[in-house]
Parts: C-alpha cells; structure tokens; sequence
C-alpha cells in the first residue's frame, strides 16, 4: 500500500474492543504495569532489529547503539517511551495495534465472568500488552517508523481507546517507536520522574537494553535561553545486563520474578525456576520457568510455545519449540547458546545435533525441577499438578527415555483417599501394596464418580486393595504407555479375569464352586444375550452389584472406545465379557425363573444396566425402558 497522508479513522476488531474495555476496567488497581508492558514491547522490537540486521546491515542506518528513552513532561502530563528497534509501517500499525492475532481469542473473551477481579486474573493469563496503556492514558499517540524505510514512511496512529483509531502519514527522521501518553487525571504520578524511575527500576532492571531518562537537572544555566538550547544528556535507569548472564548467586528472587513476567508476558509469579549454565561440550546457558497458572490457550493446537532463543547474547527468536518436547509445552524462559551459527533458522534447528543434545538435557532440568518442587513442602507441586498435571500425563507417551521419571510426578486420585484431589503418587501407592500384591490396579471412567463407584471395585475395596480412579481424558492413552512402574505391571480392573495376585486356596476354591453352581444359569444367558456380549462367566469381583461389563485382554478399554466414538473415529468391534455375581438376589431370582420371554427381558436388563453402571451409553434406551417397565408391571400384578 502506498503512504497515505490522508488521516483515515478505523474501528477496532471486536475483540480488541472488548479486551480494551476489560483492560481498562478490570486493571485499574495495578496501574504502573502499563510501563513494564511498553517497555518489554520496545526490547522485543530491539532485538527484533539486533536479529534482522544480522543478514542486513543497512537497517541500522549507521546507527548501532541500542536504547529506549522514557520522557516526562508534568505540565503537558504526558509520558513518553521511545525506541530505536525495527518499527512499523502502515500495514503493520493497523494490523498489530488494531486487531488481536492470537489464535482463541474470541473463545477466551467468552469465558469472561463480568466480575473485575476474576477476570483481571484472566486477562492476566491472556497478557495485557499495548492496551494496557490505555489504562492510565485517554489518548495515546503513536509515532513509528520502520528500520530501513524512508522517514516519509513514518505513521501515526491515535486513539481514545474507544472503538476507533485513526492513522495518518507523518515524517519521522529515526527509526522506532515512540507512544505519548496523554495520562488521564488522576494518574499525574506517571509523569513524575522520580515515580517512574522507581517502576523501570522495578520491572525492567534485567532486561538488557539500557532504558534512558533526562539526568536530573543541574544548576539552572544562567541564561534562559542557553539553557533551553542545551541538549538534554540522558543516563540509564536500569542495569541493562541480561539477567541469565548474571551469576546465580548476584540474584535475588524478585529479581527472577520481575525478568519471568518480561518473558512470558504473565502478571502472576512464577512456582519456581532453574537457571544454569553448561560447559564443556556444549556451552550454554538456561533459565527456565514454571508459571503458576496454564495459558487460555493451553489446549489450542497452534499456541505459543518454547523458549526464547539466544545465540552469543543476540536474541534469535520467540517460541523455539525444538528445545523442549510437546509435554513441556508450558515451560517459559530462555535458552542461551554459544556454539549455534547465528544465522541460525527453524530449519537449521530441526536438523542440528547440538539442539537434540540441548533438548534432552533440557527436558531433564525440568523434570528434576518438578522433582524438587514435588518434595517441597506446601501447596506449589498441587497448584502445578491441577494447571499442568494432564499436559505432562502426554509426556510417557512422547518421551519413552524419561518414562520412569515422569511416572514418578504422576498424581492419582486412589480408593486409598477417595477423593477427587489427584494428590497420591505411585511411589505412595506402591508403599501400600498389600502382600503377594504384584499389580497397580486401577480404574478408568468418564469422570471421578463412576470411577468411584465402579463396580468392578467392589471386591477391591472389601479386601482392601488400593484402585487408582482415573476419569481424565488422557488417562487411558497415559497407562497404554506407562504399562509399568517399579517393575509392577498396571491392571485395568475392567480387563481381563480377575487375579488379584493373592488368591488363597480358599478363594480359588470358591471359584470354583461358584462357577458349577452357576454353570446353567451362565449358559441359559449366554444364548439370550448372544448378539451383545463374548461371553458370560460368574465373578468373585462383585460383592454388591448383579453384574459388570469387562473387556477382553487384547480389546479396546471401554472409556478409550467412547473417547474415540466421542472423535468420530472407527472403533473396532469387540463385544464384552458380562460377568455375573450369582449370590445377588436378582440373580438367584432370574435363575429360578420358568418364563423364557420374562427371563430374557430381565437378562437384557441386567445387561444394560452393567452397561449404564460403568457410565456407558446404551444402543436402545427406548428399549431398556419398555422392557424395565413392562417387568415393574408384572410385578405390580403379582
Ligand atoms: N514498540 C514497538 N515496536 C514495534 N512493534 C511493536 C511495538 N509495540 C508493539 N508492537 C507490535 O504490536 C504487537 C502487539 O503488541 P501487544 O503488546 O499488544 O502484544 P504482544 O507483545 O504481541 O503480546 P502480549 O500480549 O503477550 O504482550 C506486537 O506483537 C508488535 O508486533
């Protein structure tokens, strides 16, 4: 598009108006941030420009020295943040400051409960960004111009902050970004140097682009108008080193806090973080993050993910994922290389032997980070478990060399608590194991309560074996990969015959004596159920329910194939195995029954209602209720 000098006014994308108005409204309480924001944008479109100009020198304009300058003027109470990174043309100015690229954005909006404080924790998680001005300012003025263009292609863009902006053509003679904030009354404070010293001090002291201010001032000149032309000489306000080239132990904590907000745009705190440096064969350094609380867009395909890529201290690129697997995905922070070219590109990345060095010794600090925070005292490893816990049930699947490792960080909600919280490790669990007991048993259904009271349970529970409830989506994709731990096999209660690995003679020869007993009330269902099930067996596993549904030991778990169903994926055809507990009155009543039609009616009942029992769906609920009625009026008849 050609520079139009004409001014021409646009509205913003919908949902930039509505992020702009929560921002304005939910953010107020925590004002200052607005500074961080702006100046974490001017450092980002630095080292966009230190990267750029890597393969194109003529972009600096034979201007090197990189810097953001912050101005205040009382009178005019405007605050003004200037740098001189890679900038922006027309296009780019509409597009970036106008509408909202990130993918999910309009799912997210619609979570927004109305109520301020919740959602300023929300938008916390979604990042504030550029609008965040628009928390102190009623006008806001940007002035930008792109590195290597002419200074006729130099842009203004204004806004209220309302529903419009409007953009017009203005010379600008130095590359970059400048935006004026025109403050609102009542936050003076923003145009006060001293005030706004502190807060760069605050946030942005390890960032490593010297942020600028006007010396204060000397002695007056003696001439009025010496004075006025003298030009202002500027000092940096913050330390301008890069925090991960520090040494650990110059650091303080809220120093790590404040650069984890400036790389990940989050408002919380961090859990913890891990920072280290590596030499020797590889040399590099790390510093990674967990957040406290997972991104809107945890779940989203396409969402950001990785770390920031440093080569030699020169940023290289956002989101590199190649540095740690898809099960890590909400690790933040930076990785620092000295042995990667730096024309490094993604292509060059995927390809290159250093980075899978680099990866897995990676994916090992933060699985030892996990480690520790798991053995901390307090709340911090369930507040990890409960945002990220399902994201790394992916991880044996994905990362078969840590398998063990990550085993070790699972948490389960057990029979051992019975409650929903999924606090229990396998380690506990395995302590508990009862003696002869060679199995990690568990248990998997559509959600916690039909775990809970499964009745494949039922035996467990009156011997006293622990059952892991698992009901998470992943679950069953997690325990096809996980297979073992410390040597013990898991065991799907729902599968296979039951062998609780501790049968005494006594129990064997129960079996056995049930299983003649029942022997011509088997064979009477087997035929009437033919078309439904595999087979029809007696069971020592119910102590309470007529009857239960289980899968063989080579067909596909009962939760993965409604999963699947769920994803309209071909399921493959296996019918189940009902097994029945012959001492139930219902039982003991169908076996005495002479009426073949009513026999047949009550088998296909119990049938169904196993089917319902473990949280199934039945093929002919119309069906399953004539025929339970047409029995209740029999009944009735009696
Ligand atoms: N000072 C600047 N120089 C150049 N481009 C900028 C500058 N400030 C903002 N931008 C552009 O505008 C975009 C939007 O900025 P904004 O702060 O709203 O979101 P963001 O930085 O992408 O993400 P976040 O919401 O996590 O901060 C940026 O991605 C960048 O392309």
């Amino acid at each position: 598009m050609t520079a139009d000098v004409q001014k021409e006014t646009l509205g913003f994308q919908t949902e930039a108006k509505q992020l702009l108005h929560l921002m304005i409204h939910s953010l107020y309480s925590n004002q200052e941030i607005f500074l961080r924001e702006l100046i974490s944008n001017a450092s980002d479109a630095i080292d966009k420009l230190r990267f750029a100009s890597l393969s194109d020198e003529s972009l600096l304009e034979g201007q090197g020295d990189y810097q953001i300058r912050v101005d205040v003027d009382k009178e005019a109470r405007t605050i003004t943040i200037a740098d001189n990174g890679i900038g922006m043309n027309r296009d780019e100015i509409v597009e970036h400051l106008g509408t909202i690229a990130k993918s999910g954005t309009a799912a997210f909006l619609e979570n927004l409960t109305g109520d301020q404080q919740k959602d300023s924790q929300l938008i916390g998680q979604f990042g504030v960004g550029f609008y965040s001005a628009f928390i102190v300012a009623d006008r806001v003025e940007v002035h930008s111009r792109k590195a290597g263009e002419a200074p006729e292609a130099g842009v203004v863009w204004e806004s209220h902050g309302e529903s419009e902006f409007s953009v017009e053509s203005r010379d600008k003679a130095t590359r970059g970004t400048s935006i004026t904030l025109f403050l609102k009354e009542g936050c003076e404070e923003f145009a006060d140097d001293f005030r706004v010293r502190s807060v760069i001090k605050k946030y942005s002291d390890h960032i490593s682009v010297p942020v600028m201010m006007v010396k204060p001032s000397m002695p007056a000149a003696e001439d009025e108008e010496e004075q006025a032309q003298e030009a202002p000489e500027y000092e940096a306000v913050n330390e301008a080193t890069a925090l991960w080239t520090r040494s650990r132990t110059e650091i303080s904590d809220d120093e790590y806090k404040e650069f984890y907000k400036h790389v990940s745009h989050d408002f919380d705190e961090p859990l913890t973080w891990s920072h280290n440096r590596v030499e020797g064969k590889l040399d590099y350094t790390s510093l990674l993050y967990l957040p406290r609380r997972a991104p809107f867009d945890m779940w989203n395909r396409d969402m950001a993910r990785g770390l920031k890529l440093y080569v030699q201290r020169t940023f290289i690129m956002d989101d590199a994922e190649q540095f740690l697997p898809l099960y890590l995905r909400f690790v933040k922070g930076v990785v620092d290389s000295n042995d990667l070219p730096l024309n490094v590109s993604r292509e060059i990345l995927q390809q290159d032997a250093s980075v899978d060095s680099m990866r897995s010794a990676l994916t090992k600090r933060v699985l030892d980070m996990l480690g520790k925070l798991a053995k901390k005292d307090g709340d911090d490893y369930a507040t990890f478990w409960k945002e990220f816990g399902q994201v790394l049930k992916e991880g044996p699947a994905e990362d078969f060399a840590n398998k063990e490792k990550i085993a070790k960080l699972l948490r389960f909600s057990t029979t051992h608590t019975d409650k929903e919280a999924q606090d229990q490790s396998l380690e506990d669990y395995v302590a508990r194991m009862q003696e002869g007991q060679e199995k990690i048993f568990y248990v998997v259904a559509e959600n916690f309560n039909t775990a809970k009271s499964s009745p494949h349970l039922e035996v467990f529970r009156k011997k006293g074996i622990e059952v892991l409830l698992l009901s998470d989506r992943v679950d069953d994709w997690l325990m096809n990969h996980l297979q073992e731990f410390d040597g013990k096999a898991f065991q799907d209660v729902a599968r296979g015959s039951l062998d609780l690995g501790n049968d005494s003679e006594e129990d064997k020869a129960e079996q056995e004596k049930l299983e003649k007993e029942s022997e011509a009330l088997v064979e009477r269902m087997a035929k009437v159920l033919e078309d439904k099930v595999a087979e029809v067996r007696p069971t020592a596993r119910l102590t309470e329910s007529p009857a239960c549904l289980v899968v063989g030991d080579f067909d596909m778990g009962a939760q993965m194939k409604r999963i699947m169903e769920a994803a309209g994926q071909p399921v493959p055809e296996s019918k189940p195995i009902l097994e029945i507990n012959p001492a139930h009155p219902l039982l003991t009543m169908l076996d005495k029954e002479q009426d073949e039609d009513r026999f047949a009616d009550l088998a296909s009942v119990v049938f169904d209602q196993a089917n319902l029992a473990e949280g199934g769906q039945l093929e002919d609920p119309a069906a399953y209720v004539s025929t339970l009625n047409k029995l209740l009026l029999a009944l009735g008849g009696r």
